[in-house]
């Protein structure tokens, strides 16, 4: 067996269990070790239950004291003990695992580790997993990986195939150049490897972990520059001519452009009409204004008589993009055809639809991930825009870009990253940024709330409808849940009807609805029917409706900054004074000092550079549900100086061996040629 051996190889891996694995995209032994734990949980110290008075994660040891007993509540089953030492006694809880009655003996003694909450004046301990006492001693102290999951796998089932693979595997070769794991103080591969799954204390999976971010920085600027490379080799085959229709458009919009819009439109035309081809990334802050001049470079492929796609990540995103271009092309009398191509259409319009892109009845096309489908055939296409570029990976848009011969290219993204980090992350693209908001702009005004404020914020969306305005309330569930104490978008709009005069029309829209049924609320949000729309984050990215001027987040300490920032985004977007209100539950100093940044700044670059001052060493696993660029381990902005080595010992390898085929580099140009390959083997 090797690194390259299907996980199947492993003993206990049967055709079901290795479909559950490839779900979580683990194929190969090599994914299933570089499928990284998202943190480690520590098993405490066994305590008297009388120290488990506070809320808070405890182990205790004792008997059970009461008889075991199922009861059903709201559907679920509820089963309810009571554990008792010489200190005191403990209620225990558990949803929907019934059988534990029959499990659990009265009398007998257990550990049973847990969570212990406050609910009605009395403590519970929530869920708690239970041990016997020599099993839990052995476990003390020791950090167990915890992994990320996919439904059916478990992290028991990741964790024993991960050691089975330690095991099985022989040699596990060091492709880095000696010289560089030296000059950079890096661990050996394969005790990093081990020390990520199964560390021997927090300093061994700190330098294990150092190690795994630099190779990820290290092989993704090889990728970076490899493409870069075989870019500047080709002559564009569409030098498309600058066009008087675009400055018309330009000109007739209803606004003028930024000085920062001119200067980026100005570099794409530059691009697109010379000899070389463009990849050009458009930088700039949410709502700065970056949809207009896609549109105008794809009007300028149009209108030379190529075709031109635009990619976002989300289905209501597409629509958006779709009605505003298609609104644009009639208000301004042009010839262009548009067409819109998504997952969630059916079979019939996806099929008139691709008739219509590969027959070259439509000039331009906006989509989903369905752009990318091996069905679609394009005719002539010669400019491809992705949009939030974070969301798609270099890969995806490689794919993308591959469907035509060398297209022009251009990403759009709204992460504020730091000019010195995006030139080493977007190495193959030239930037581009728009550093200036339209000037008809007024500062979004920010409040930071507890709960108590509600019913004047209420009030407050109340007057701002009488205005004529519209509003946002973000929640972060979708339904209900016993385990988690989070407003719900569900039974928050049930309560906030009542709370609202009748005549205001408050609809909800979550992740879990059908696309369909998403687009149909969009576009009664846009046109202004659904006065207070109460959502996930799934309004997050892009989604423009100049008239909302209210933007109020529930349990605000549950998300990142940048998301906030990115929830902010969708308020501000128009002439009319916007408001955000950031309402959070729990009141303590660190949520106060992180929503205070919010509530002082409303400049992504700003924001982002505090949230990382604010971020502690115990963050490191966490932040990269902070939604940017995708590594698996890196984190582009508390690694950045790990990725300015990186990008350094790269520069040193590629001034010796550019096509890296000596001996010593072998390794890692099989690796670099993973990371440009798999775009071919993503499954869209
Ligand atoms: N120069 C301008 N003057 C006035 N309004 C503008 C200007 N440019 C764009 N707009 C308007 O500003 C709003 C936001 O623009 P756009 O949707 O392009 O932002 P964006 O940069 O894509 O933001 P996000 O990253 O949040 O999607 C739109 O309603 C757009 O019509």
């Amino acid at each position: 067996m090797d690194e390259y051996s299907s996980v199947d190889t492993l003993k206990g891996i049967g055709e079901k269990t290795r479909v559950l694995f490839e779900h979580a995209g683990i194929r190969t032994i090599q994914d299933l070790l570089h499928h990284y734990p998202r943190g480690y949980d520590v098993f405490e110290e066994i305590v008297p239950i009388r120290q488990a008075a506070a809320e808070g994660r405890y182990a205790v040891y004792g008997m059970v004291a009461s008889a075991v007993l199922v009861k059903r509540m709201k559907g679920k089953q509820i089963v309810t003990a009571a554990v008792k030492d010489e200190s005191g006694v403990l209620n225990l809880t558990w949803f929907n695992m019934p059988y534990l009655k029959n499990t659990l003996k009265k009398g007998a003694h257990y550990v049973f580790r847990g969570r212990v909450a406050e609910k009605n004046g009395r403590l519970f301990m929530e869920q708690p997993a239970v041990f016997g006492v020599q099993q839990y001693e052995q476990l003390v102290g020791i950090m167990q990986p915890v992994y990320p999951l996919t439904a059916g796998l478990t992290n028991n089932m990741v964790s024993k195939a991960v050691r089975q693979a330690f095991e099985s595997l022989e040699h596990m070769k060091d492709y880095l150049p000696g010289w560089i794991r030296q000059k950079y103080h890096l661990a050996q591969y394969g005790f990093a490897l081990e020390q990520i799954h199964f560390p021997k204390d927090e300093e061994s999976m700190m330098q294990a972990r150092r190690r795994l971010v630099f190779d990820e920085f290290f092989q993704f600027i090889l990728a970076v520059n490899q493409l870069k490379t075989s870019r500047e080799a080709v002559r564009s085959p569409f030098v498309i001519p600058r066009t008087s229709l675009t400055s018309k458009v330009a000109e007739n919009l209803g606004y003028e452009l930024t000085n920062a819009q001119k200067r980026v439109w100005e570099e794409i035309q530059h691009d697109m009409s010379g000899e070389n081809v463009m990849a050009r990334l458009i930088q700039g802050d949410v709502g700065s204004g970056k949809t207009i001049i896609a549109f105008l470079a794809l009007f300028m492929a149009a209108d030379a008589g190529c075709q031109g796609c635009l990619m976002v990540p989300t289905e209501v995103l597409a629509a958006q993009h779709f009605a505003a271009l298609t609104e644009l092309i009639e208000s301004q009398g042009l010839a262009f055809v548009p067409v819109l191509l998504t997952g969630s259409m059916t079979a019939r319009e996806k099929r008139l639809a691709c008739e219509k892109i590969k027959l070259h009845q439509a000039d331009i096309i906006v989509g989903t991930h369905a752009l990318i489908q091996e069905k679609v055939e394009y005719d002539n296409l010669g400019l491809v825009i992705t949009d939030e570029q974070h969301r798609f990976g270099v890969r995806q848009r490689e794919a993308l870009a591959a469907k035509g011969s060398t297209p022009h290219t251009i990403v759009m993204s709204a992460t504020p990253i730091p000019r010195t980090l995006a030139v080493i992350l977007y190495g193959d693209l030239d930037i581009s940024v728009i550093d200036e908001l339209p000037s008809n702009r007024l500062p979004i005004k920010n409040c930071v709330v507890n709960t108590g404020y509600r019913p004047r914020a209420y009030q407050f969306i109340q007057r701002q409808v009488d205005e004529g305005r519209q509003a946002y309330i973000i929640c972060p569930m979708v339904e209900e849940s016993e385990m988690i104490e989070a407003e719900d978008v569900i039974s928050y709009t049930q309560q906030l009807k009542e709370e609202l005069a009748p005549s205001v029309c408050v609809e909800y829209l979550h992740g879990k609805m059908k696309p369909k049924e998403k687009n149909a609320i969009m576009e009664r949000f846009l046109s202004g029917e659904i006065h207070v729309l109460v959502s996930t984050t799934v309004v997050e990215v892009g989604v423009n409706v100049p008239n909302a001027t209210v933007m109020m987040v529930e349990n605000a300490e549950r998300f990142g900054l940048a998301q906030l920032h990115q929830l902010r985004g969708r308020v501000g977007r128009g002439k009319h004074q916007s408001f955000c209100i950031f309402m959070h539950t729990i009141d303590n100093q660190r949520t106060q000092k992180r929503l205070e940044i919010l509530n002082h700044s409303n400049d992504g670059f700003y924001i982002a550079e505090e949230d990382l001052k604010l971020r502690g060493p115990g963050d490191i696993f966490g932040i990269r549900q902070s939604g940017l660029l995708e590594f698996k381990i890196a984190d582009v902005f508390n690694d950045a100086p790990v990725m300015q080595e990186a990008s350094e010992a790269a520069a040193a390898v590629l001034a010796v061996d550019p096509q890296l085929d000596m001996e010593e580099h072998r390794g890692l140009k099989r690796l670099m040629e993973e990371c440009i390959n798999f775009c071919n083997t993503v499954n869209f």
